[in-house]
């Protein structure tokens, strides 16, 4: 029996508590799933409480696609709901399609919202969508992060994006639909078994019989949030004993990291390697297991634009001097996401990596008690050929580097949200 509109009208209301965001933005398909969440978010609440708008992107990569934008502009102006059309024409050819589209489309409907003032949008994902996810990271072998799967709430650059029907499957959807007489567009491509996750969503149907449905894949996913927030809680209590920051680089006590078991030992290694190296991805399993075991074996490596090494008796993880070649700013600027340096006698003067060459001028090194692979990766102040200032490395001579991020600090980042 599929759930009825009031189920459905809780359910929603309940996922978003008693505080909904005054004004929430919508990723309007025009597909089954978006229209959907369209009527059902303009039911769940009264417009005074939550203000709604819809905007649909074309992509401009489907015939049809222009008749189906304008087919949910009027879906939304029937609910009373101001809606835009996003036009894309930016795919260079280049990559995948599909990612570029995706991008290109959260991009669009992230500039939109702010342009209203608005910082939340919702879109459409539902328990199917959760269940094809999780089975196609189970072909990818993924860990407990993998598995946690569809994030029900993530902020994107300044937009938090909402995925209120998560826990809703979509055969429910679809009855809803049909009740409330709602007509969709349905993408073509939902039938192409070129794509994995359709081949995901045909193999599933063949999976009910065994009790792996949407329903209790949506129930792994949660429980693997809660086992994903206690592990980075024990990597973050580990890393309050076991690590440092010194000199922008995360130092480990090598023998807390070998007494730490192997799953929070490697989260506190992806951690400091992501602070430090700043990647946007996280290095893949096999590469940090080989570097865990380098480790305990007293070797170094280079991994995510970061620099592993022994140095006293402790392990320090510094970013890499090679990736920082062309990473050049004005005095003030932002160097390498991290540092801003400000100081005396600015003018003329400019940014960049401190390197063999510099450090060969900073005599007050060693009294930092850092390696020198750190300190060559520092910030310093140069004017056309001569160093000015390092102030990492000692020579400070007036100028300060402080760290220019917002975001929250090591070891905080380990922390999952
Ligand atoms: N052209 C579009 N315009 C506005 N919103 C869209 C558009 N396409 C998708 N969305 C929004 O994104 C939701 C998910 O759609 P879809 O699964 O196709 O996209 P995705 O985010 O690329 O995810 P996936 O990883 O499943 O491909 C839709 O329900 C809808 O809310």
């Amino acid at each position: 029996m599929s759930a009825s509109d009031a189920d459905i009208l809780a359910a929603v209301r309940a996922w978003f508590g008693p505080q909904p965001p005054a004004r929430l933005a919508i990723a309007l398909s025009g597909g089954g799933d978006s229209v959907a969440l369209l009527h059902i978010l303009s039911r769940a609440f009264e417009p005074r409480q939550v203000r709604l708008a819809a905007a649909t992107v074309d992509h401009g990569l489907r015939a049809d696609a222009a008749q189906e934008a304008a087919a949910a502009a009027r879906q939304a102006a029937a609910l009373g709901v101001p809606h835009a059309i996003l036009r894309w024409r930016g795919w260079d050819g280049q990559g995948n399609l599909q990612d570029a589209a995706r991008t290109a489309r959260y991009d669009l409907l992230s500039d939109w919202a702010l342009g209203q003032g608005i910082g939340a949008l919702a879109v459409a994902h539902t328990a199917d969508d959760q269940a094809e996810t999780l089975l196609m990271r189970l072909g990818r072998a993924a860990g407990v992060t993998g598995l946690a799967g569809i994030p029900p709430r993530r902020l994107r650059g300044a937009v938090m994006i909402l995925r209120p029907l998560l826990g809703i499957g979509r055969d429910d959807l679809r009855a809803y639909l049909r009740r409330n007489g709602l007509e969709w567009s349905e993408d073509p491509s939902n039938l192409d078994t070129k794509f994995t996750r359709v081949r995901a969503r045909e193999a599933l149907s063949g999976l009910a019989d065994l009790g792996v449905t949407p329903a209790a894949l949506t129930h792994v996913a949660r429980n693997m949030v809660r086992a994903e927030e206690a592990l980075g809680w024990a990597a973050f209590e580990a890393a309050r004993t076991a690590a440092r920051v010194a000199a922008g680089c995360v130092v480990l006590d090598p023998r807390a990291l070998r007494l730490m078991p192997d799953e929070i030992a490697r989260r506190l290694l992806v951690g400091a390697l992501a602070w430090v190296g700043g990647g946007g991805y996280p290095p893949r399993r096999r590469p940090v297991a080989a570097l865990l075991a380098d480790l305990h074996r007293g070797q170094g490596a280079t991994l995510a634009g970061c620099r592993v090494l022994e140095h006293r008796g402790e392990i320090w993880i510094c970013r890499e001097v090679n990736a920082l070649h062309d990473i050049r700013v004005a005095p003030g600027g932002i160097w390498d996401r991290r540092w801003r340096l400000s100081g005396p006698g600015a003018q003329g003067c400019e940014i960049r990596a401190l390197g063999a060459a510099g450090l060969a001028h900073c005599p007050e090194r060693a009294a930092t008690g850092a390696p020198r692979a750190a300190l060559e990766a520092s910030p310093a102040v140069w004017r056309e050929g001569d160093l000015i200032a390092a102030p990492l490395a000692g020579r400070a001579a007036g100028w300060r580097a402080e760290p220019a991020e917002d975001g929250p600090a090591f070891p905080a980042t380990l922390l999952s949200h």
